[in-house]
């Protein structure tokens, strides 16, 4: 089938190249005429394990093409995935400013029938929007020709994304035209194998059960937050406790982790765009707020540890931070903890010395030649003349460090650690402060 992804962000790259990947022909358009060049010279913009080798086998197998070209792109795909970013607007609420302009753009050049598939996370009701966008430009044409709009949400992770496409959970169609779910049926036809993934519903159901599954997700992680703060007060240790309710399958052991937060470009956004459509609808969604309160003030916890130990002065001192990108296998520093920690630390006089295997270029990008920040090459690199360490990313280099050189290399020999990578029974042997997440 012929496809055309509508962005090459995140989800439009691993989208369109998931699907040639499979044998469809897919066009990716975007508008930033950077990241096409990036991709049309071999490369990709972002980092994301097997990315790269895959889009270079499709593109080389010519099924995955790259274009700047609006008109190209809206003629070649029968259906178009609207796969672009939708940022929190000044209240939080979803801008959905890229969403209808892709909508629009396809309304201003389509000549034949189409199935525009929001693949966005949008809000509940903008498929109706996206239907009145393209109906208003036909309109300016004098032309009725006919189109379905489809709500497709996508639900992967990322450092784990193309894993994620291609043997999804589930695949939710919000549909509501006979013909545009037997084309959805069948673009998916290749990741529908062996049990029937495919959830068929209406389209404010499947645009509202994407922001169900982030925020009850993003709920698991607060609660196991909160009650981490409670068991460092009360001498408890929060991994026996997962342990200990995870063993109930209502519960489940996954996604149970404390820790310093939770950060990128979709917890903090669709939890806040949730509770916004909420209250446009008089609806409070106290629980959901709480999460969200919980979570800016859990993206404080290390600073507060560090100044519990060192003061509220830390002027003239110098920490080494592990891990810049909100999640390991990713250089997206969107939403991190670590930008909260390092600006937290500078605050009160502190200087940076970081190190993350991928994101270092992308915090070059963010905070420019900031003076209090410099990077080091390897993460012991990090740690020579640094006060203590802080530990905001569980990239799997850092699991298991030579504790004996970094006991050296620290002035203090503590850690702060907001992803429990360590045992506190074995870091007391080896000498080590160490301050995790409701560990003891
Ligand atoms: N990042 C994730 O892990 C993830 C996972 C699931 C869902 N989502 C959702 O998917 C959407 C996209 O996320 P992302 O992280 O890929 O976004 P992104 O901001 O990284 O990328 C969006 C891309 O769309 C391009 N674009 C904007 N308007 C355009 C237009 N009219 N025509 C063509 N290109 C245009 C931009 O230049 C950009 O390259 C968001 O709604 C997000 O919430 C993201
Ligand atoms: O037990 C856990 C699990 C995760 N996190 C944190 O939560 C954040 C988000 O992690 P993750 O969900 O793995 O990454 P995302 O790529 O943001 O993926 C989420 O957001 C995507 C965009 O909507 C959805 O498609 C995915 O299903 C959803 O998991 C990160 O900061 C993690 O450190 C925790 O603190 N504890």
């Amino acid at each position: 089938m012929r496809i055309t992804v509508i962005g090459t962000g995140y989800v439009g790259l691993v989208t369109g190249t998931c699907l040639a990947e499979v044998g469809n022909d897919v066009l990716c358009l975007d508008l930033d005429a950077s990241k096409i060049e990036i991709l049309n010279n071999g490369d990709i913009p972002i980092h994301e394990p097997g990315l790269l080798e895959m889009v270079r086998r499709n593109v080389a197998a010519g099924r995955l093409q790259f274009t700047t070209s609006i008109e190209e792109s809206v003629a070649f795909g029968i259906v178009q995935f609207i796969a672009v970013g939708t940022p929190p607007d000044e209240d939080g609420s979803a801008d959905l400013k890229y969403v209808t302009a892709a909508a629009r753009n396809i309304g201003r050049h389509m000549t034949e029938y189409k199935v525009v598939v929001d693949k966005s996370t949008v809000p509940v009701g903008t498929a109706d929007k996206v239907r009145q966008a393209v109906i208003e430009e036909l309109q300016k044409r004098d032309e009725s020709i006919p189109f379905a709009v489809v709500s497709n949400p996508e639900f992967l992770k990322e450092g784990d994304a193309l894993n994620d496409f291609m043997r999804p959970d589930r695949i939710v169609i919000g549909a509501e035209d006979a013909r545009a779910i037997e084309l959805m049926r069948n673009v998916y036809a290749q990741f529908n194998r062996n049990h029937d993934r495919i959830v068929v519903m209406d389209m404010r159901s499947a645009e509202l059960t994407k922001y169900a599954a982030n925020a009850m997700l993003a709920t698991r992680i607060s609660f196991m937050n909160e009650l981490a703060n409670l068991a460092d007060k009360l001498g408890a240790d929060i991994e026996q406790v997962r342990l200990g309710i995870g063993s109930d399958p209502r519960i489940g052991f996954d996604f149970l982790y404390a820790g310093c937060g939770y950060g990128g470009s979709c917890f903090p956004k669709d939890v806040n765009a949730l509770i916004n459509t909420a209250r446009e609808n008089e609806i409070d969604l106290k629980v959901l707020t709480a999460v969200d309160q919980a979570n800016e003030k859990q993206k404080h916890v290390l600073l507060d540890k560090i100044v519990a130990r060192f003061g509220a002065d830390l002027k003239g001192m110098n920490f080494a931070v592990w891990g810049l990108a909100f999640k390991p296998n990713t250089d997206d520093m969107r939403a991190a903890t670590s930008r909260v920690l390092m600006e937290g630390l500078w605050a009160r006089g502190a200087t940076v010395t970081a190190y993350d295997p991928v994101a270092m270029a992308e915090s070059k990008r963010i905070y420019g030649d900031e003076p209090r920040l410099s990077y080091a090459e390897s993460s012991m690199d990090a740690l020579d003349g640094a006060d203590a360490l802080a530990i905001v990313t569980e990239w799997k280099e850092f699991r298991v460090p030579n504790f004996d050189a970094l006991k050296a290399a620290l002035k203090t020999p503590a850690i702060f650690d907001g992803r429990n990578l360590y045992s506190p029974e074995f870091m007391r042997e080896q000498g080590i402060e160490y301050y995790a997440i409701g560990r003891r």
